[in-house]
């Protein structure tokens, strides 16, 4: 078994990794950490927990240690983190200095040239990455970043349309309170009504995209040139991301065409990854969050009302934000560090 630690395991992703974690077949959990307050307690105590199963009975009595390198054992071979992104810039590099090799959700160091940020179905090759990172930074250990929620909902089917020259991305996002955690917004501002901003979001899909879409020759990732342009929105949904994508290409596919790419995405044969990783849809009123949030485990990529139009080809996908958009995107990562010998 591959002995694991989870960082920042109270909040609603570190809730996440512990569901997800707790029936994994080659991952087992060997520390649970976070804020120093915490740190002591039982885990059913720190935690309040709020995912809808049962919180598990192997993880409810272990104590909760701090969030630093000499606080978890030696012999845990990879760190999860969902810590915020201001914590996870003090103490990530400390575990990777320490020699851990760290899977992280949080979105410090996602853009850097030496860290990698992947979606093993897509650019699986960018773990590679990590010795680039070692030569620059000295560490035995190693820091791997997924994308934000909503970038990793659009990215898939962006990845499948560059074989059609993929040129200019517009996107207009509907994203699920969960996305802004439990403090994020109250009910008195999102019932009711749409939020249409949410801070840094549009920055990230428009970067992080470029990013994973690039082609790494070996010793840095060469950003994909595509222009991505988008708006993003809070609505009143609790889980689920849906997005309102137009893509210009310089091809000119037949709607059939793009409903096979999409339904021909690459798969990765690993224990999360799901198959296929898009489903699609014929009907135009698909995909919807609380419908189609939890294909294939909450880790499948939804599309469909492929169209074409003035703008492009326009067409709605959909990913569960904290499954497929955080912890579930983390722990993949993870699986392939894990198969690829990072570990
Ligand atoms: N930044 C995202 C997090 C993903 O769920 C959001 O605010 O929705």
């Amino acid at each position: 078994m591959t002995r694991v630690a989870v960082l920042g395991a109270t909040g609603a992703v570190g809730q996440r990794f512990i569901q997800l974690l707790s029936d994994h077949p080659t991952f087992e959990i060997a520390a649970l950490t976070a804020s120093a307050d915490s740190a002591g307690s039982p885990y059913r105590e720190a935690a309040k927990w709020r995912v809808d199963t049962p919180i598990p009975e192997a993880v409810a009595d272990v104590e909760v240690v701090e969030t630093t390198p000499e606080a978890v054992p030696d012999d845990v071979d990879l760190i999860f983190s969902s810590l915020p992104s201001s914590v996870a810039e003090r103490v990530e590099s400390d575990f990777c200095e320490a020699g851990y090799v760290v899977s992280s959700n949080s979105s410090n160091e996602r853009g850097a040239d030496d860290v990698p940020l992947v979606i093993p179905e897509i650019n699986p090759d960018h773990l590679d990455l990590i010795e680039v990172q070692r030569d620059n930074r000295g560490w035995d250990g190693a820091l791997v970043k997924n994308p934000n929620c909503s970038t990793i909902t659009m990215v898939p089917t962006l990845a499948t349309l560059d074989a059609f020259g993929l040129e200019r991305v517009h996107v207009s996002t509907l994203q699920a309170v969960s996305g802004a955690g439990y403090s994020g917004v109250t009910s008195m501002e999102i019932l009711d009504n749409v939020i249409p901003y949410i801070g840094g979001e549009e920055e990230k899909m428009e970067t992080e995209s470029r990013k994973l879409l690039g082609e790494f020759d070996g010793s840095q990732v060469q950003w994909h040139d595509v222009e991505v342009s988008a708006s993003c929105n809070r609505v009143a949904t609790l889980d689920g991301h849906l997005e309102n994508v137009w893509a210009e290409l310089s091809d000119d596919p037949t709607v059939a065409e793009i409903y096979a790419a999409f339904d021909d995405a690459a798969t990765q044969d690993l224990h999360s990854a799901p198959d296929p990783l898009i489903e699609t849809f014929d009907e135009p009123d698909r995909p919807q969050p609380r419908l189609d949030r939890f294909l294939g485990n909450g880790m499948a990529v939804a599309a469909g009302g492929v169209q074409e139009t003035p703008a492009g080809v326009q067409y709605n996908t959909l990913a569960h934000n904290t499954l497929r958009g955080a912890a579930g995107a983390s722990l993949l990562n993870g699986e392939l560090l894990d198969r690829n010998g990072w570990l």
